[in-house]
């Protein structure tokens, strides 16, 4: 069993439901188990900032998968949730983006992990401090917990937890 982890993020209404249905997609998978799921995220659009806030969250999971298999079922989950490729870090319905696989270092045509973005993103960092703060990515010499704090304050303050609104998914 390999381990992994995946952030979801979707600014997109019903988002609540977005996140919910692709949690259980993943669920639903033989090879795929979800081990930790951290808060639900409400946070500032990052890029391309006219556009909605997201709800963000990060998932631990074991899976038998290799990389490039984890991947399709992730983009399958997307294509399923009616994701459209429109504006790149435009709305979406739902995005699953591969943050970390077994500790490896992975570039290819489809795939780069650990994925590139995750130092520079308080709405990744956030949820993934939450469940793994020491958790130590090939490409940094820094553990998660170290490069949030690196982070603007601002940008930290840009996500707030959103399950303490009374919604959860156990
Ligand atoms: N670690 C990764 N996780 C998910 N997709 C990846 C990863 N590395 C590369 N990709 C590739 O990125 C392509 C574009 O992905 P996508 O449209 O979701 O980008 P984005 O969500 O707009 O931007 P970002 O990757 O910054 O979140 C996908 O087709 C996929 O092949
Ligand atoms: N807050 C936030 N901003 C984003 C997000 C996201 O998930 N959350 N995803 C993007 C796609 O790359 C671009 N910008």
């Amino acid at each position: 069993m390999k381990k992994a982890f995946i952030a979801l993020g979707t600014n997109i209404e019903p988002r609540n439901d977005y996140l919910k249905q692709a949690i259980q997609l993943l669920d639903d998978q033989e090879n795929i188990t979800i081990i930790q799921k951290s808060s639900v995220y409400e946070t500032a659009p990052v890029g391309y900032t006219e556009q909605a806030d997201f709800l963000n969250l990060v998932l631990e999971v074991e899976t038998s998968l290799p990389p490039h298999d984890l991947l399709d079922v992730c983009q399958a989950i997307e294509n399923k949730l009616g994701r459209k490729r429109v504006i790149r870090f435009g709305p979406r319905t739902i995005d699953l983006d591969i943050l970390e696989y077994n500790n490896e270092n992975i570039q290819t045509d489809r795939l780069t992990v650990p994925h590139p973005r995750i130092h520079e993103r308080a709405f990744v960092l956030v949820p993934l401090d939450e469940i793994s703060p020491g958790l130590k990515l090939p490409t940094w010499e820094k553990p998660v917990n170290e490069l949030l704090r690196a982070i603007p304050k601002k940008d930290r303050e840009d996500v707030k937890r959103w399950n303490q609104k009374g919604l959860d998914y156990e």
